[in-house]
């Protein structure tokens, strides 16, 4: 039987496993009895819009490249945007993990930005509290993640340097994204749950030959029936590519009191009648949420401004 790397110019079906750039690394499914073929891929035109998690369509134009020459329709797409640039993170997924850690501190906005995000796609939100063995910054986290809990989003607490064998349920036959900001302990996570992903980060900290071991790309591993991806960490979560009406919804508590205003075009600041305030008021809208939307919402603003030119 031929091997399909030695047929050039036949058309193959992957996923993007690794996006660095404009290069991408395709591993080609669907093989049975055959090993695995890993493809380091470029994008047939210009753009470079694709992102791990990917399905795509490749023609091999050697042993081990290829060029990407159809996308697959996508189920859905975490990416962030402000005024000018979009960045696509992943795509094809089944839930975001938000990984927070006791130390250092976390944002608290950073992830209602990353349930935002997610919720806008129809993905389920799980969030991780990693560096539970430091117990003495425990509290503070525990009440910085309350109101997360209190609307339902799962607090899985870990420590990943003694194993992540907690969390191994949650992500069985699942397609994960492991986010959130640098230094909460997302690789270490990655590495205790697949201990091929060990030996990758090692070699490419050996290959850029720094003794640091920060994530640069988000890169997908087969885990349990599904899959994982680690990605690097985020400082900015920007959503200008929400509407005003999508970002609103992606705040699930919000849900039963829009369209409750006297006002139609209510901006829930001052207005009298505004179902949202009165929600806050009653205790049934955490204040500290609401003023998340708000933040977004201005920048979402802002961005639509600025991009315009005015
Ligand atoms: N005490 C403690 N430290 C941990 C634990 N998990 C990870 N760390 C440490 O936290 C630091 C950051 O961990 P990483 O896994 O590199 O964090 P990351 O989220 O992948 O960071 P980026 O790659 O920059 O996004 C490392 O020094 C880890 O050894 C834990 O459970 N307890
Ligand atoms: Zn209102």
């Amino acid at each position: 039987m031929n091997k399909p790397r030695q047929n050039r110019n036949t058309t193959l079906e992957g996923v993007i496993v690794a996006a660095f750039g404009r290069q991408y690394e395709v591993v080609v499914a669907g093989l049975a009895g055959q090993e695995e073929i890993r493809l380091k891929c470029y994008p047939r035109g210009k753009k470079s819009t694709f992102a791990c998690g990917d399905e795509v369509e490749i023609e091999a134009t050697g042993s081990d490249q290829g060029v990407i020459t159809a996308l697959k329709p996508r189920r859905n797409l975490l990416w962030r945007s402000d005024a000018f640039r979009e960045k696509l993170i992943a795509a094809n997924l089944s839930q975001v993990v938000v990984v927070t850690a006791t130390e250092p501190g976390f944002s608290d906005l950073l992830i209602s930005r990353c349930i935002a995000a997610a919720e806008s796609q129809h993905l389920r939100t799980l969030i991780v509290l990693n560096k539970a063995d430091l117990a003495e910054s425990l509290p503070a986290a525990h009440r910085m993640l309350a109101p997360f809990e209190r609307l339902g989003y799962e607090v899985v607490e870990l420590s990943a340097r003694a194993g992540a064998d907690d969390l191994r349920p949650y992500l069985a036959g699942q397609r994960s994204i492991f986010v959130g900001q640098s230094g909460m302990g997302k690789s270490t996570l990655t590495n205790a749950l697949i201990p091929e992903a060990r030996a990758a980060t090692r070699e490419i900290s050996e290959a850029l030959n720094s003794g640091k071991h920060t994530t640069t790309f988000a890169r997908l591993y087969p885990l349990d029936g599904g899959w994982l991806i680690d990605s690097p960490g985020l400082q900015a979560f920007g959503l200008a590519h929400l509407t005003p009406d999508e970002l609103a919804a992606s705040f699930i508590e919000f849900q039963g009191h829009l369209g409750n205003c006297r006002f139609r075009d209510c901006q829930h600041e001052s207005e009298p009648g505004c179902a949202l305030r009165a929600a806050i008021e009653a205790g049934a809208i955490d204040m500290r949420r609401f003023e998340h939307y708000r933040m977004i919402r201005n920048e979402i603003k802002d961005a639509k401004r600025q991009s315009q030119g005015w």
